[in-house]
């Protein structure tokens, strides 16, 4: 009986959080030129993106080659100079609800506690405190942090301020997540740890993702699709569906085998071939 109560509590939590999956997204020959004081930049040549509700999606790139700009456009933070972006064939003219963009800074209140850092967008959207307070905790014990409600920023390790992160994103209940380099300032082990809980959050949650990383083998572990870009300027040259079952290794041979192919393109399109590398 009790169990029952605790399987009907939950599922009445998870319904408030409806709807649950992701929408479509689609970028239409969206370009973005700079003018900066040394002169213009083409950040980004046009794109043109469609992303199906609930996919994964991973910008693979080194460094100035326009990914945070497309996914600030998609944010609705920034202008694109050319094109539109659409959510669930909606155009997006500025910031939403159903998307959120988190970045490698996992950028949390040192002065609230953990629950009160994923309760801040609940009470920003006016939900009830008793809510709130249920809801922050479901999603805190998604990314396994139930326990650590009360301790404060400077208290976590860079690991779990990040999973704080998510879990203030997946609070409001976005039906896309943006995601910029969200694991590239941790170590190695705890980034391979991230890796799969987001996976076990994105396969229970069916949220659409947009994630940019640097990293090879992260991209082919993540993604339903990989788009590799290139800078100067900067622009998507190639584009791989991976359809390796799930969930997945990072020691896996045919993993490491598409991550190698990956980088072998990545590394033509910058036009330098460096050996040794990983990312
Ligand atoms: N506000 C801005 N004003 C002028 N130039 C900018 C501005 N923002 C970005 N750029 C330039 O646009 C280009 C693309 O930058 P962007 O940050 O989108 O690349 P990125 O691929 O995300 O790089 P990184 O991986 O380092 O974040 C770069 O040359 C950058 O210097």
């Amino acid at each position: 009986m009790f169990q029952r109560q605790l399987v009907k509590e939950k599922h009445d939590i998870e319904s408030k959080h409806e709807p649950a999956g992701g929408i479509s997204l689609q970028v239409e020959g969206v370009s973005k030129l700079y003018h900066g004081r040394t002169g213009a930049v083409q950040a980004l040549l046009p794109v043109d993106l469609d992303v199906k509700p609930g996919e994964f999606v991973c910008l693979l790139g080194p460094s100035g080659c326009g990914k945070s700009t497309l996914l600030s456009i998609i944010a609705g933070l920034e202008l694109p100079s050319s094109g539109q972006v659409r959510a669930n064939g909606k155009l997006i003219q500025g910031p939403g609800t159903d998307r959120v963009l988190l970045f490698q800074d996992a950028a949390l209140f040192p002065w609230l506690d953990v629950l009160r850092n994923v309760e801040f967008g609940l009470r920003q959207a006016g939900v009830p405190p008793k809510e709130r307070t249920e809801q922050a905790r479901h999603f805190l014990e998604l990314v396994h942090l139930h326990g650590f409600e009360k301790s404060y920023v400077h208290q976590l390790s860079g690991g779990m301020r990040q999973r704080v992160a998510i879990a203030r994103a997946l609070a409001l209940n976005p039906a896309i997540l943006l995601m910029d380099e969200p694991f590239g300032a941790l170590d190695a082990l705890t980034r391979d740890r991230l890796q799969a809980e987001l996976e076990e959050i994105w396969s229970s949650t069916r949220k659409t993702i947009l994630f940019v990383t640097h990293n090879v083998r992260e991209a082919v572990a993540l993604g339903d699709r990989v788009l590799v870009f290139a800078p100067r300027p900067g622009r998507i040259v190639r584009e791989f569906r991976i359809t390796l079952p799930r969930p997945r290794s990072l020691e896996n041979y045919q993993l490491m085998e598409q991550a190698s192919e990956i980088l072998a393109v990545l590394k033509e399109a910058m036009g330098e071939v460096k050996h040794g590398e990983s990312d």
